[in-house]
């Protein structure tokens, strides 16, 4: 498996590297502790080393009222910037914006819809990144399927664990998912096998 991720063939066959599209990538709950330490750095990394496409924009949602500057100064001491890196820095916050909006509220994720439809075109592919509690994973994925979806390009929905805490709600979970997006607009997401332990488990063993 390690093996196979390595191997440069393997992803220079990735057909679907969609380098010349238009993305946007909205981070829900971007007011957050993960959305701070793990998810707008990974973002920032993959920007600098030009691992997303060119013309990829980016949305940070949730209740607090945040400007995108206060989101870079939470973010700050986790983006690890290094010399020389600082031009691309500026171009990455200048690709970013911020929407204020619950997550029980229809009409905000309509807002949402239109600073989306306003920063990117009609074509744009749009992912979803659940930077968020599982208590509202539910809500925030049927507003998301009723306002926000792309209207011609794909759509994807990311959810970082826990999917549930027991077999019955996580069951609920992946039922209510089930209802409103094709398994292969999903993505599950535990950061933890990413570990380097975690990976040496089979060597450990
Ligand atoms: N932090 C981490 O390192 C890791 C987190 N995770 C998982 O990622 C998800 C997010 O975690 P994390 O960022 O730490 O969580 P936070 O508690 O920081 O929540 C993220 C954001 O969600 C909003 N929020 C918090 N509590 C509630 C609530 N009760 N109801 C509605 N909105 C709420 C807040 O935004 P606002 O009020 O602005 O809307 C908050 O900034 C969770 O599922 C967690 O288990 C997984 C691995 C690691
Ligand atoms: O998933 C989890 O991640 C957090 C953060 O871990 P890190 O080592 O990547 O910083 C961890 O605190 C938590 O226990 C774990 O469940």
């Amino acid at each position: 498996m390690k093996d196979l991720l390595e191997a440069p063939a393997f992803w220079d066959d990735v057909p679907s590297f969609e380098g010349s599209a238009p993305h946007i990538f909205v981070v829900l709950g971007a007011s957050g502790d993960l959305a701070k330490k793990k998810i707008y750095p990974t973002l920032w990394w993959l920007f600098r080393d030009r691992l997303v496409p060119e013309n990829t924009m980016f949305v940070g949602y949730a209740r607090s009222g945040l400007t995108v500057a206060e989101l870079r100064e939470k973010c700050q001491q986790y983006m690890k910037v290094k010399e020389g890196e600082q031009e691309r820095y500026e171009q990455f916050w200048g690709v970013n914006h911020y929407v204020r909006g619950s997550y029980d509220t229809r009409r905000d994720f309509e807002l949402l819809d239109q600073e989306m439809q306003k920063v990117g075109t009609a074509r744009a592919n749009r992912i979803f990144y659940l930077a968020l509690p599982p208590s509202v994973f539910d809500v925030v994925t049927s507003n998301l399927k009723a306002c926000c979806m792309a209207s011609q390009g794909w759509s994807r929905v990311i959810i970082e664990k826990p999917f549930g805490k027991d077999s019955e709600s996580s069951a609920k979970l992946s039922n209510h998912l089930a209802s409103l997006f094709k398994e292969e607009e999903l993505y599950r997401i535990d950061h933890y096998l990413g570990k380097e332990m975690v990976q040496n488990l089979m060597t450990l063993r």
